[in-house]
């Protein structure tokens, strides 16, 4: 875990400008290391194995997230992988870009996409409701 945020704080490091230009928000620990280490304001919601990564699954859900930076390690096992499969599942149901890894994340955040106007395409959900209510 502990190997994962010194990654992503690299990471940021190096995006820090892009980044400071955004409305950043994170699981408990990270949001407050990316804020003591770089200043950058980042709202910070509970630590991912409090259901951090379940809020972050609900922003999705309600379309209030549009990008997710995710380093989630292939080496160690969490106690709330379920919770983490979960996010995941919501970001692939509505077309939520993903980054995992530093090299993901530096091609999402170098895309003229990030500036400009993208007509994403998500799932009907009132449509989908509707078929199951009849
Ligand atoms: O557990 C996490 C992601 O699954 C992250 O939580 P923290 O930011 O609190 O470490």
């Amino acid at each position: 875990m502990m190997v994962k945020k010194t990654e992503m704080l690299a990471w940021a490091t190096r995006w820090k400008d892009t980044l400071s230009q955004h409305e950043l928000i994170g699981t408990g620990t990270t949001s407050e290391r990316l804020t003591t280490a770089l200043g950058l304001e980042v709202e910070g919601l509970m630590s991912g194995p409090l259901g951090g990564d379940q809020q972050i699954g609900a922003r999705i859900a309600e379309q209030r997230l549009d990008v997710l930076i995710f380093f989630w390690d292939p080496f160690s096992p969490q106690p709330h992988d379920p919770d983490v499969k979960a996010l995941l599942r919501l970001a692939a149901l509505w077309n939520v870009p993903v980054a995992c890894n530093a090299a993901s994340a530096d091609f999402l955040l170098s895309s003229p996409y990030l500036s400009e106007s993208y007509d994403m395409s998500i799932p009907d959900a009132a449509a989908w409701a509707q078929a199951r209510t009849v």
